[in-house]
């Protein structure tokens, strides 16, 4: 092995997704197990002490490919020559928190990190967003990184994605590798559309498959679409070890390439594709060779399809304009 390591950047570092990521990392699941890591730990100053604990067992792992990690407040060095950045770390909604306010106390935090990435990351970064609201907190980000391509900045809806093919796997009674193709349209939220249009069940079209418009109505969509609620309802906390999951499925399809014949989900700057408003960050169809996601172009849309994409997409909208109201962008 005689790569120089490749600088991966994860803010949140000691929150509970931080502490289900950074190991995984750095065995080398993220990038592939030829690749290298220094790990640049982004926390707030009262959880560096944590953050430190962390990097302690990162220690104590003797991971050959980890060669270094370094643990900071100030987003200017955090970001100091990163090629992957994973923006976990987020203002959650607390207690009497209107959504304006929750997009406001989020700005606080993404427009910076849009700022430190623009001014000090590598040239060939990749930015995944997963804190909450993490389509349009990616939005913010990208905005305040001018110098850097739009493309360079996603937010993640892998985890809906995975939760389909287990909703799916089950009702089915096949197994997860038997799907290809089903995906998640627009915010990682409620109004997301986990769509069997297009998704194939062992090469047979899945929404014909199940044949049962009612479960996917009543049943599938609510149950992928309200998942991230029934876990904190279950573990008094949200998802931290699928979301960490999911990152590392997101970011390694990306520098990777996705598999012959799959599509990913992913939410990527709309370049009006599919009536989504440019500049807004969606969730899509995406494949990735070379490094690049692209969204799957010129699928047909059915009707009932459409109506749950312009949905969801409305929503998207309305953050834009709202943080656009409050000046973050
Ligand atoms: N997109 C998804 O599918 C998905 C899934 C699960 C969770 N999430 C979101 O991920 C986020 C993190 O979840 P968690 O369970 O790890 O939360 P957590 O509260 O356990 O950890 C968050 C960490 O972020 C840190 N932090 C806060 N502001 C920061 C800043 N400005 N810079 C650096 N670090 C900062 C906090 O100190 C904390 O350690 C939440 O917003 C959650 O809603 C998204
Ligand atoms: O943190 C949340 O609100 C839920 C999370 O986004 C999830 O999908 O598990």
């Amino acid at each position: 092995m005689t790569r120089t390591p490749v600088n991966v950047t994860v803010t949140g570092a000691a929150g509970q997704i931080g502490y289900a990521l950074l190991f995984r990392i750095a065995s080398g699941q993220l990038l592939g197990q030829d690749t290298p890591v220094r790990l640049k730990l982004l926390e707030i100053t009262p959880a560096l002490k944590a953050a430190e604990g962390t990097a302690m067992e990162l220690d104590d792992c003797a991971f050959p490919l980890l060669s270094g990690i370094d643990i900071s407040d100030d987003p200017n060095v955090a970001f100091d020559g990163a090629s992957v950045a994973l923006l976990v770390g987020a203002r959650p909604r607390t207690k009497g928190m209107e959504r304006g306010d929750l997009l406001e106390a989020n700005g606080g935090i993404f427009k910076p990190q849009g700022q430190a990435i623009n001014n000090h990351a590598a040239d060939d970064i990749r930015v995944l967003v997963v804190g909450n609201p993490a389509n349009t907190n990616a939005l913010i980000a990208q905005q305040h990184a001018p110098d850097v391509p739009a493309d360079r900045f996603t937010a993640m809806t892998r985890l809906d994605q995975n939760r389909a093919y287990s909703q799916l796997a089950a009702k089915l009674g096949v197994t997860v590798s038997d799907i290809r193709k089903l995906v998640i349209w627009g915010n990682h939220s409620a109004t997301q559309y986990p769509s069997l249009a297009h998704a194939e069940v062992n090469g047979k079209n899945a929404a014909e498959a199940v044949n049962d418009q009612a479960w996917l109505e009543n049943d599938f969509i609510p149950t992928v679409a309200k998942r991230g609620a029934a876990i904190i309802e279950a573990r008094g906390a949200s998802s931290a070890a699928s979301a960490a999951n999911a990152a590392i499925d997101h970011v390694y399809d990306w520098v990777n390439g996705t598999a012959e014949g799959q599509w990913a989900s992913a939410g990527v700057v709309s370049d009006g594709s599919y009536g989504v408003p440019e500049g807004i960050i969606s969730s899509f169809p995406v494949t990735s060779t070379g490094g690049e996601y692209e969204i799957v172009q010129g699928l047909d849309i059915d009707e009932f399809s459409r109506g749950r994409i312009d949905a969801s997409v409305a929503e998207l909208v309305e953050e834009r304009d709202a943080v656009k109201g409050l000046g973050l962008i």
